[in-house]
């Protein structure tokens, strides 16, 4: 069995490399982009180019496993979580900012094509940045912590609103510092390196997170609803942080909402 796993992650951080190569290339050339949800909910041809890369591969290699992909259920493909080993891959994190991407489930793969950094996490086994091992900071003082979130791509009033009073209220906790990646994988990667101490976002989908979630719990950090409950991969919620006592001080900050859960049935999308 042990065996098998470290197939499926070799094949992962190829698979991640090669996917790197295809959006390097094509940053030196034009970008076409389409729209997706919303005006600013940005698709372009390297992120469906990318994630039909990484499923032909994974095909050709484990031909019984499942997908979740952003750009397959956005044409309308199913996002069912079940127990079957099953490859939840976002092509591209931060289409906008044409950052890195790739996913599994009880591993990680999130691949900063740009600054060629390879993060991986292995349920039980650690997480790993270009071979070195991930601690997440020690910072206990909420004073004295940098916290990372985004806008997301919801331009609802309501929605809006309550994340701009969430971000005002973190911000005058107060924090130390905010930061924004631009890529929901890359702001977890950022809790498990230690560079913040936590991360927030509701909006966010399953195939932004997986991975970077699991890098954070293999950093020592902790996954939580933005509420506080347990963490739910399909809620669109999420709250990472480096220890509990940093996450319940946001959770007490956060002006939560509900979006459409990930596996709503699709009659309701
Ligand atoms: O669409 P995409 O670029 O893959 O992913 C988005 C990015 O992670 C962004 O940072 C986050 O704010 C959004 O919520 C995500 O949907
Ligand atoms: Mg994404
Ligand atoms: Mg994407």
């Amino acid at each position: 069995m042990a065996e098998q796993w470290q197939d499926v992650l070799d094949h992962a951080v190829a698979v991640a490399q090669k996917a790197g190569k295809v959006v390097r290339e094509a940053l030196q050339s034009d970008r076409k982009v389409s729209t997706k949800s919303s005006s600013i909910d940005l698709v372009t041809q390297t992120d469906q180019k990318v994630e039909q890369l990484i499923i032909q591969s994974v095909k050709e290699t484990f031909p019984a496993h499942r997908f979740i992909g952003e750009e397959s259920v956005a044409a309308g493909e199913p996002c069912d979580l079940t127990d079957e080993p099953t490859w939840i891959i976002d092509p591209i994190d931060g289409t906008t900012n044409f950052f890195p991407l790739a996913f599994l489930l009880i591993m990680g793969v999130v691949y900063s094509c740009l600054e060629d950094k390879m993060f991986v996490a292995r349920r039980g086994k650690g997480a790993f940045c270009n071979g070195k091992q991930l601690r997440v900071s020690d910072q206990k003082d909420i004073h004295c912590s940098i916290v990372a979130t985004e806008f997301g791509s919801n331009r609802d009033g309501g929605a809006v609103e309550k994340i701009f009073s969430s971000l005002r209220k973190v911000v005058c906790l107060p924090v130390h510092g905010v930061r924004g990646a631009g890529s929901a994988a890359i702001n977890l990667c950022l809790v498990a390196s230690g560079c913040v101490e936590a991360y927030y976002e509701i909006g966010v989908h399953v195939w932004d997170v997986a991975a970077g979630a699991l890098m954070v719990t293999e950093a020592g950090g902790v996954l939580m609803d933005v509420e506080g409950g347990a963490l739910d991969m399909m809620s669109r919620r999420i709250l990472a942080a480096n220890n509990r006592h940093i996450a319940e001080q946001i959770v007490g900050q956060i002006q939560a909402f509900t979006p459409q859960r990930d596996d709503a049935p699709p009659q309701q999308q």
